[in-house]
């Protein structure tokens, strides 16, 4: 080719374009489903490694000095916790009062929860303002972590239980006016209804983002007055399924009265703690293997029927409840047959109110306290169940009724009946009925492929491939776990220069 020789584009060899085929279309769906399962990876990086930067930027910072403590509203175990106020306040400061809460070690997790909430779900949690640990001065102990939230109201759900007024004195706080009803059942039914749907909302908010509480009690559920909802507190006890901060349950952060028999919200069988790649990179798994949101909403029934049920709010009564439901086996229907026969009124006034609208409620909360963490609903679908519905049962059109089969049908454990199905296959090994035995079916997975019989080769190939991916995750986790990892995301908490 000479130069200034004309060269065509027809005449150029085709660049290689992006061919769309069905196949690589499924597979990046299915990774894009992967990414964004709950707990979220995808959003989780964002979260991270962009939003966390930027916000770190943009937010004022702040010094002890800058604040004044006012009185002590609260002492726990770890941590004490003052009404408290700025020193010099700006413009650009939070205005109104703050809630300052010195805490020790678990602070730290405190600190990145509240961070992380605030940038997921804001309006679940109490405001958090800032926190940051301490300076240490030389030969002084650990130094404790300083948390700075909204003063958000005086009263917690457990302060307005207790009232005798209950649930009249929620009343007008989250409707905003008293409702044209007389004093009775279906008025009740109504503020608690209203209660559980803002709590399932807030809960669910903290379940979508990867955060389990742990500790939902009524203590930890405050009032506030700013947006008239009720908000949940104290996340010192809380796990970050994302990235699996606070993984493994320490057993003496959790409340006996409210945690659901299962005590861990991980299988004893997961491999402990994994270092934070793996855990991001296997969250989803994890995460529909264990259903660890389900232990929150144990607790969460426990406080539905404490509101449903006035004899049961003291601590007492919560504690012999406890005893009576596991003499029960966890299984409310039969609770229910042992007391109601000789119920007093206050009892009977629970399950009067329970039953309103064809036992709705009660469903709700027989879906809510189960033994088995994966016959329990989610947040989520419990926001959906009809027991949400003004109108009630009666007030669900065609479509609304087929969905609440759907949810019911959606709702059982179909683990007891794989466990049927494998029995069965075990069972007919008998020479009476021919197939596998247990023993054989042992046998299947030690044994390599054998010649001639192409339905014993396939399930021994499948459970032999099921051994070896559960051997493979358990031992790539175990190794990476090795790394000190425990720290390492203390690094994003800000400390006090
Ligand atoms: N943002 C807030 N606004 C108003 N009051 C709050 C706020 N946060 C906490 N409180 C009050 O402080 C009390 C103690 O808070 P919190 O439960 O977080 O502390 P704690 O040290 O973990 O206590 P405990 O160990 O008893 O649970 C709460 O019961 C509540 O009354």
């Amino acid at each position: 080719m000479e130069c200034g020789d004309i060269i065509y584009r027809s005449t150029l060899p085709q660049q290689s374009g992006l061919t769309v085929t069905a196949p690589g279309v499924s597979l990046a769906l299915a990774a894009v489903s992967y990414l964004w399962a709950t707990p979220g990876v995808a959003p989780g990086f964002f979260d991270m490694f962009v939003l966390a930067f930027v916000e770190r930027r943009l937010r004022p910072s702040y010094r002890k000095e800058d604040f004044v403590l006012g009185k002590k509203i609260g002492e726990g175990a770890f941590g004490v916790v003052y009404k408290a106020s700025l020193a010099k306040p700006k413009p650009s400061n939070p205005k109104g009062d703050l809630v300052l809460k010195k805490a020790t070690e678990y602070g730290a997790v405190e600190i990145w929860m509240n961070e992380r909430v605030r940038r997921a779900c804001a309006s679940s949690c109490a405001d958090f303002v800032y926190g940051f640990r301490e300076s240490l001065l030389k030969g002084k102990g650990r130094g404790e972590y300083w948390l700075i939230w909204r003063f958000e109201g005086e009263d917690t759900l457990y302060d307005l239980m207790k009232s005798k007024e209950f649930p009249y004195n929620v009343e007008t706080k989250i409707l905003g006016e008293v409702q044209d009803l007389p004093k009775g059942l279906e008025r009740e039914n109504k503020i608690v209804q209203t209660i559980m749907k803002q709590l399932l909302f807030a809960l669910d908010s903290l379940h979508s983002t990867g955060i389990v509480h742990r500790d939902i009690k009524p203590q930890n559920i405050i009032f506030s007055e700013g947006s008239r909802t009720f908000k949940i507190i104290d996340l010192g006890a809380a796990a970050d399924l994302r990235v699996g901060i606070n993984y493994i349950p320490k057993e003496f952060l959790l409340d006996p009265r409210y945690t659901a028999p299962e005590q861990y919200i991980m299988s004893t069988q997961t491999p402990s703690a994994p270092s934070a790649p793996v855990a991001t990179a296997l969250s989803p798994v994890l995460w529909q293997m264990n259903l660890p949101d389900r232990f929150d909403i144990y607790s969460m029934g426990l406080i539905f029927l404490q509101m449903a049920f006035p004899s049961l709010r003291t601590d007492s009564s919560l504690i012999q409840f406890n005893r009576q439901l596991k003499r029960c086996e966890y299984d409310l229907d039969s609770w229910r047959k042992t007391v109601e026969p000789r119920a007093n009124a206050d009892l009977r006034k629970g399950f009067e109110l329970l039953d309103l609208d064809g036992g709705i409620g009660w469903e709700l909360l027989t879906l809510m306290i189960q033994y088995k963490a994966r016959q329990r609903t989610s947040a989520k679908a419990a926001l959906a169940h009809p027991y949400f519905n003004q109108e009630g049962l009666l007030g669900l059109s065609y479509m609304q009724n087929l969905r609440l089969q759907w949810f019911r049908a959606t709702q059982k454990d179909y683990s007891d009946a794989a466990m049927w199905v494998i029995g069965l296959m075990a069972r007919s090994g008998t020479e009476s009925v021919g197939g596998f035995t247990e023993a054989q079916l042992q046998e299947l997975r030690d044994i390599q492929p054998k010649k001639g019989s192409s339905q014993r080769n396939a399930l021994a190939s499948v459970l032999r491939l099921q051994r070896k991916v559960t051997r493979t995750l358990n031992e790539s986790m175990n190794e990476l776990n090795r790394q000190t990892k425990n720290i390492w995301w203390s690094r994003w908490i800000p400390k006090e220069e």
